[in-house]
């Protein structure tokens, strides 16, 4: 049995189906960031992992344990929450020692003064409080053990809480947006901590986020889950170059892929600017397809090099790059271009400029949004040719 996985999880709220079907199934100490639209039902997921909320079917392993059936104490999870969740009347290093404390101390030894009384109950603390100081100081929040929440930065509150949900030693990590509530500086900063806290630990972590680039950069995989289902989970990599469904492919990246619809030709063929492609399975002649490719893939023709013919829209200049925007001639399309700002020079909205595509990067997906491999061909003397696999 594995150590995390999720099957066939559904809930529904009120009569409204939120999740329909999710499973998924971590690798050993892996990092999977699940990302999709806001309502998409990643929080409802995370609660039910967490034994907050119940799903009506489906089967959750944690640790290689059925844990369905479980109270949400007795799963072994630790959660990061974008609030931290720290009791501001304690100190942090009380919050560090508050699931330690829940789990080992007796409900006598958790008072103050007779606690204290205890012999056992006194080794415990002892004990507890050495757990604390080794994980405030891997943390490097051991100068901060003495404060209250109210006295700390949100960066140094987020850590606190890091260090709460590593000091119990989980099977699962569940983060739901920790680094929010941070300054963009901090964020890049802390994704990088995140990610070497999470190797140097080993367990599984589901990690939900809003943040893209925190998804790809962060997790060994991401999970897409749109409308309650996990529609793709698959490294950053493939899911942004070779992501199997259109909404996948819509979802990530910035700008958004550009997408164009078209009908399959009488030759089995679908014309996407001056390159051709010819679908692996057989379509029927004014079949509709969608056609994506992603903005960094645009460029603009230099003289006599032919293209999709375009007007310039609109410019944004952001520094490292230039995006354009622009109406196709032909089609009733909004193809939009990302330019490094050298290839962009002296650009100006009202422009003609033609578009060329880099064809290897061209996606084919059918009328359900589902992908469809395909390969770029050339017409030659009427014939055609296909040229790459
Ligand atoms: N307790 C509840 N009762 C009824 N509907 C709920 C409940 N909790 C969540 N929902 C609904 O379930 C859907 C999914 O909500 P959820 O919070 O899981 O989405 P999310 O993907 O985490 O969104 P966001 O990214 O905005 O946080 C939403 O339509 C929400 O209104």
């Amino acid at each position: 049995m594995s150590v995390f996985s999720l099957r066939d999880i559904n809930k529904s709220y009120a009569g409204n189906s939120i999740l329909k079907g999710v499973s998924l199934e971590a690798e050993p100490g892996e990092f999977i960031a699940l990302v999709g639209p806001s309502g998409c039902g990643k929080s409802t997921l995370l609660r039910i992992v967490a034994g907050l909320d119940h799903a009506d079917r489906g089967e959750i392993v944690i640790g290689g344990e059925e844990v369905s059936g479980k109270a949400a104490g007795d799963r072994n999870i630790a959660m990061v929450f974008q609030s931290y969740a720290l009791y501001p009347h304690l100190t942090a290093g009380q919050n560090i020692a508050v699931p330690l404390a829940m789990r080992r101390l007796s409900t006598a030894g958790r008072l103050p003064l007779i606690g204290a009384m205890l012999a056992e109950q006194r080794r415990v603390r002892a004990d507890i409080q050495r757990q604390v100081q080794e994980m405030a100081a891997s943390l490097k929040i051991d100068h901060l053990l003495d404060r209250k929440p109210g006295q700390m930065s949100g960066g140094q509150r987020q850590r606190v809480a890091l260090a709460r949900a590593m000091v119990r030693h989980p099977n699962v990590f569940l983060m739901d947006e920790p680094l929010s509530n941070l300054d963009a500086n901090l964020r890049v900063h802390a994704r990088g901590e995140i990610v070497e806290l999470h190797r140097k630990a080993g367990v599984p972590t589901l990690y939900v986020t809003h943040d893209q680039s925190e998804a790809l950069s962060m997790a060994d995989r991401v999970a897409v889950m749109i409308g309650g289902r996990l529609l793709q989970l698959d490294s950053p990599r493939r899911i942004y170059d070779d992501p199997a469904h259109l909404e996948v492919a819509k979802f990530l990246g910035q700008p958004r892929i550009n997408v164009l619809q078209t009908v399959v030709d009488n030759r089995g063929l679908v014309q996407a600017g001056d390159v051709r492609l010819a679908p692996r399975s057989h379509l029927k002649s004014a079949t509709a397809v969608t056609v994506a490719f992603r903005p960094e893939f645009v460029r603009l023709a230099g003289a006599g090099e032919g293209g999709m013919p375009a007007r310039i829209e609109r410019l944004e200049f952001l520094g490292s790059e230039v995006v354009v925007f622009t109406k196709l001639a032909a089609m009733d399309g909004v193809v939009v271009a990302k330019l490094a700002p050298s290839a962009a020079i002296g650009l100006e909205a009202g422009q003609r400029v033609e578009l060329k595509l880099d064809p290897r990067t061209i996606l084919l997906f059918d009328e359900h949004g589902e992908r469809l491999a395909a390969s770029v061909a050339t017409v030659s003397a009427g014939q055609e040719e296909v040229l790459h696999g």
